[in-house]
């Protein structure tokens, strides 16, 4: 996907949000059905510094990559109420699960600290990778940290306040002020230290529901800036967790911890999500197509393994959200006449060298029959081709099998089937249908990604779709860990064998 100015082919949705530098509202791209987020300002309004603020944050944003940030998608201008009114636009990542300040907010004194530690390493990695680009965020708050789809998982946003560092003070200071630094209040300094006062105060927001310090105005900023007080730590939080908030406001920033040191603190060092992922796979289907892979090589080559595991969960997320996002809307009529077999491929590795056939399917055959094919379609056939080899070099002696339908009224809807090892392992309609290794994304319509109707065989059976939206969602990552777990246990009873993939849990 085109990372900057985007087509403006979208259409607005309801407002989500409402900050003192825009209207963010939930956007559809009407190309490829991608739900996203957008950030507007209308560029007639008397308020420059709002353009200017969402100028600064696309310039930034450009800039920077992180599975812990919001990801920019693309920015545009465009015209709307009859050509009325025209808005600057920043595309970005849509996350539905709320800020965590509201999450905080919610669950009033019960805070579950183990989400509350997951959230906060999410924080400090994106700081650390933020810092590390010389950037300063300056207005880290509850409300600045969106929340994933799952417990735990949350991510930086609101870039519109970021600033390179120089070593001094940004001036007007920059942030919100119950969460400024002392030195920022004073207006002596604004740096990555600053950013880490900020974080504790986060912190000590996301377990109260409400900031740091009581809102009392210039009184307020005065015992900030100029006294020797701090803010009150809750007593609800553990131990390790005060030591970890201690470290970060401490009223001299050269005693401030670093993003670097605070990963490493007893509180947060063992919390990133899901850090015993270490597979990588493609970020999204619709970049991935294109991208050939060899970015992701380029960019991930040096990373630690930390941040491979960051990705890898990244990845799996951005999998649960998509897919979640769409689950809901109407899809393809499974049902209907009209399709026709545009490709047709069985691997059968074990029976080709026996001399046999597959009996699993009736149209068993290498590759039969290629009336028409997207390039997408052309992908997943030659990872499947890789996917089967995988599983064969352990001695499976597997079969995989693909049809892929497309409908013959032009509708340019798809479906198809793939089958393993005998098993029926998933129906599912195709716009664009890829596998690339174990992971495995379908999208129908040429737009909607969905998981219902999708049969997945062995334990788990049924169709998906009677199971309600956030089952739907789990299941489609079942069905990427289905293939993973098919692919280790090569040969064993990978698919009939659900409930012992310690990866999933499933
Ligand atoms: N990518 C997103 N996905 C979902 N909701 C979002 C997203 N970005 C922003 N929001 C919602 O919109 C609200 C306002 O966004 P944002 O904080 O970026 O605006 P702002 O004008 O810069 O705010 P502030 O007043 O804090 O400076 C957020 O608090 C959040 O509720």
């Amino acid at each position: 996907m085109a990372k900057v100015n985007r087509q403006s082919n979208w259409v607005r949705g309801n407002c989500i949000g409402r900050g003192s530098y825009g209207t963010v509202n939930m956007a559809v791209d009407k190309s490829n059905g991608q739900v996203f987020a957008v950030k507007s300002v209308d560029r007639s309004s008397d308020f420059d510094t709002q353009l200017e603020a969402l100028e600064n944050e696309i310039r930034i944003l450009r800039s920077l990559s992180s599975p812990w940030m919001v990801e920019y998608l693309g920015d545009d201008t465009t015209l709307e109420n009859n050509g009325t009114t025209s808005f600057r636009n920043l595309h970005l990542e849509y996350l539905p699960g709320g800020t965590v300040s509201e999450l905080a907010r919610h669950s009033g004194n019960d805070v579950d600290e183990n989400t509350l530690r997951s959230s906060t390493w999410c924080i400090v990695a994106a700081l650390k990778y933020v810092h590390s680009k010389g950037i300063v965020h300056c207005d880290i708050k509850g409300k600045n940290v969106l929340a994933g789809p799952i417990p735990g998982v949350a991510k930086l946003a609101d870039f519109g306040s970021a600033a390179e560092f120089g070593g001094a003070s940004l001036s007007p200071p920059r942030g919100s002020p119950l969460w400024m630094a002392p030195e920022v209040v004073r207006r002596e300094y604004q740096g990555p230290e600053s950013d880490v006062w900020s974080l504790g105060c986060t912190v000590i927001e996301m377990v109260r529901g409400q900031p740091a310090w009581e809102d009392r105005g210039g009184h307020t900023l005065c015992r900030i800036g100029y006294s020797d007080e701090l803010p009150e730590i809750p007593t609800q939080l553990s131990e390790l967790g005060r030591d970890f908030v201690d470290k970060c406001l401490r009223r001299n920033r050269a005693e401030r911890w670093s993003c670097d040191q605070l990963l490493n603190h007893p509180f947060i060092s063992s919390s990133a999500p899901l850090n015993s992922i270490t597979h990588s796979s493609p970020r999204c289907v619709l970049d991935w197509v294109n991208s050939e892979f060899s970015e992701k090589d380029d960019e991930f080559e040096e990373e630690e393994e930390e941040e491979e595991s960051s990705l890898a969960w990244e990845l799996q997320t951005r999998c649960r959200e998509r897919i979640g996002k769409l689950a809901s809307n109407s899809g393809a009529i499974w049902e209907s006449d009209g399709w026709v077999t545009v490709r047709n491929l069985i691997c059968d590795r074990a029976a080709e060298e026996e001399g046999g056939t597959s009996s699993e399917y009736p149209n068993s055959m290498t590759i039969e029959e290629e009336m028409e094919y997207s390039d997408s379609i052309q992908i997943e056939m030659t990872n499947l081709e890789s996917f089967d080899t995988d599983t064969d070099s352990s001695g499976g002696g597997d079969s995989f099998a693909v049809v892929v339908e497309r409908a013959v009224d032009g509708s340019d809807r798809w479906r198809g089937w793939n089958w393993t090892m005998g098993t029926r392992l998933q129906d599912f309609t195709v716009g664009v249908a890829v596998a690339v290794r174990w992971w495995w994304w379908w999208r129908v319509d040429g737009g909607e990604w969905r998981t219902d109707r999708c049969t997945v065989a062995g334990a788990s059976g049924g169709v998906i779709g009677e199971r309600g939206r956030w089952c739907a969602v789990q299941q489609v990552c079942v069905d990427a860990w289905l293939a993973w777990c098919q692919w280790r246990k090569a040969g064993g009873d990978g698919l009939g064998g659900g409930g012992d993939c310690g990866e999933c849990g499933w």
